[in-house]
């Protein structure tokens, strides 16, 4: 009996052996055992046989032994009655597939451990699109054959809670030193599509609203909530035995955005001088540089950083920025923090990258983030092929391809209906999904708003933020009944049905880190009209087109649906990155 083990500790004894095929080799038994396809990363190799394990949703704990002969492994595969697993007799010998040792040679990729460090990730929170990519590039290199672990809050708001459901309590508790005291924090975890997918909690994530606020607006213990993130966030990988084992010291962060921006400034301000993490590296992944997670320069004090950091934090407003005339400008800024004391940096395009370090895009930080120029790349992201597609979208009413489009003009009829307006194939309809606030350009669309509507078109607006705009979109549905329907608030199933049932998608962003709305509607052949071209001067080209040239519009739709925007290629250059974090010793040592 001593040479079993749990299923669950040698999965991760899978993932992290060095050596291929046996790694291979006990993947191929999972696969072999009918063991469900979720519970182990997605090698090339396993593909033809994961179409089998789909339909076995059963799930068995699995044991097996090693054997010296290295063609066989025996496992254990208890019946679910049988589930507590004692019986050894039952050991099946199972031999390898020789196309799986063939393919063993064309598996190259070098596996990396890697730590994602977000305020949201979809499925279990989301306000925008960083909880998107947070939710589906990690899934990406799980796919890749890395060990991935995403670490973000277990917000609790009554609304968001059942995402959770399938997490449990690791039971590990630490206490995290800021704020002149010793909060603790517990760790959820959830294994899902490869992924570790871990939850820190803490009553400050209890609360109605979404992850950063609520009708009052934002809350005001932000950096709090977000420092003991960071803190977790670097015990998790030392702390957690997710299938036994540990993630260890030689990791890769991904951090994102300010509220993971500590993270870099702790592993060399509070871990490397103790000897820990000193082969570590830090990513700082931006998608919106307009949020810098600045407060008062007297709260550096609860960072929990040693007093000879708070240079790194430190900034200082120019004189115009300041409020008042006591306003001598100092704050902390947590993102400078990052951007300074990272290994490398990646925006979420690579016209982006450029744009940061401009006058224009770079957020007063341009200075810093040119410094820093030669680790800085752009990638642009990729969506979730399996969550936005309209040939199986759970939330459309009617499916459709490339190749048969017909499914399209019944999800903009049901669109219609939903909506309260006249049903009719020939009347574009236009819509617009996002955060109402200044980036997103709803301003424009409110200025422009009374003279479209002197077109024969429909328009919907789906959307939640600024109050002001909020209210606009009420007032405007009720003074144009016939043409405008405004959505106040935040629905995914709804965003979707839009999406497939729109003509056109309209995104008047000031500036676009990358926007993943216009990939989405162009998988739905729905056209995005966007700032660039010309922005709302474009769209009555678009409704002239739409109306009058069939056949170009349905060239466009196609054309947009047939771009691959799959994380692939951008996982691989993510595994670029990597590779010259380590070519470089780490920045701050
Ligand atoms: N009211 C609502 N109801 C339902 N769903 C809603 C919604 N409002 C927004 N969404 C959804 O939220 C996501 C927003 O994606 P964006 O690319 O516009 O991201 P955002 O500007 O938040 O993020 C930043 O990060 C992303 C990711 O890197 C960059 O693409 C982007 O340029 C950058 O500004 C989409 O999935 C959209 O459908």
């Amino acid at each position: 009996m001593e040479a079993l083990r749990p299923f669950y500790s040698s999965y991760f004894s899978v993932a992290l052996s060095p050596s291929g095929p046996l790694v291979r080799r006990r993947v191929a038994v999972l696969a072999a055992a009918g063991f469900p396809s979720h519970r182990y990363r997605n090698y090339e190799c396993l593909r033809p046989m994961r179409c089998v394990l789909k339909k076995n949703k059963k799930r068995r704990s699995l044991l097996f032994k090693e054997t010296d002969d290295p063609g066989n492994v025996e496992v254990y595969i208890p019946s679910a009655a049988d589930d507590a697993g004692t019986a050894t007799e039952t050991f099946t010998t199972i031999e390898l597939d020789e196309r799986e040792s063939s393919e063993d040679k064309k598996h190259t990729i070098v596996q990396r451990i890697i730590i994602f460090v977000t305020s949201e990730a979809a499925p279990y929170s989301k306000t925008g699109g960083l909880a998107d990519v947070c939710g589906s590039l990690p899934i990406a290199f799980a796919a890749r054959g890395h060990r991935v672990m995403v670490v973000s809050p277990r917000y609790l708001n009554g609304v968001s809670d059942k995402t959770y459901a399938d997490s449990f309590d690791t039971g590990v508790r630490i206490k995290v030193p800021c704020f002149g005291d010793q909060p603790e924090v517990g760790f959820f975890h959830e294994y899902r599509a490869g992924v570790d997918w871990v939850f820190v909690d803490h009553p400050s994530y209890h609360r109605p609203g979404n992850p950063y606020g609520d009708e009052n607006g934002a809350f005001g213990d932000n950096q709090f909530r977000f420092t003991i993130l960071c803190h977790a966030a670097c015990e998790a990988p030392l702390v957690l035995p997710l299938g036994g084992y540990t993630y260890g010291e030689n990791c890769f962060f991904l951090v994102n955005d300010w509220h993971a921006g500590l993270v870099p400034l702790l592993l060399a301000a509070k871990y490397r001088p103790h000897g820990v993490y000193k082969d570590a590296r830090s990513i700082l992944v931006i998608h919106n540089l307009a949020h810098q997670g600045v407060e008062p320069a007297a709260t550096y004090h609860k960072l929990g950083l040693p007093p000879d950091w708070y240079g790194a934090v430190e900034w200082v407003f120019p004189t115009w920025a300041r409020t008042h005339a006591l306003d001598k400008g100092e704050t902390v800024n947590i993102l400078k923090g990052a951007i300074v004391t990272v290994d490398r940096i990646v925006t979420v395009s690579q016209g982006y990258a450029w744009e940061i370090t401009t006058g224009e895009g770079g957020c007063g930080l341009q200075d810093l983030l040119s410094n820093r120029k030669n680790v800085l790349n752009g990638i642009t992201n990729g969506i979730d092929i399996d969550e936005w597609d309209p040939a199986s979208d759970k939330h459309i009413p009617f499916h459709y391809s490339i190749d048969n489009l017909s499914g399209k003009a019944k999800c903009k009829a049901a669109l219609q209906k939903e909506l309260g307006f006249a049903i009719r194939s020939e009347c574009p309809v236009i819509g617009f999904i996002g955060r109402l606030d200044y980036q997103k350009g709803t301003d424009l669309i409110m200025m422009a708003i009374p003279e479209l509507l002197q077109h024969d078109i429909q328009f919907v607006m789906l959307g939640s933020g600024d109050r002001q705009t909020e209210n606009w979109m009420r007032s405007t549905e009720f003074n144009y009944k016939e043409k405008f329907r405004g959505w106040v608030g935040f629905n995914i199933p709804v965003s979707h049905r839009i999406t497939a049932g729109c003509d056109m998608l309209l995104m008047p962003s000031r500036f676009e880190p990358c926007g993943l709305n216009q990939l989405y509607a162009m998988r739905y052949a729905t056209v995005p009209v966007v700032h660039k071209t010309g922005g709302l001067r474009a769209l009555r080209l678009a409704i002239s087109t739409f109306r009058e040239h069939k056949a170009s519009w349905e060239g466009l739709m196609k054309r947009g649906m047939s771009r691959n925007s799959t994380w692939d290629s951008a996982a691989l250059k993510y595994e670029q990155v990597f590779k010259w974090a380590l070519m470089d010793p780490p920045y701050v040592k």
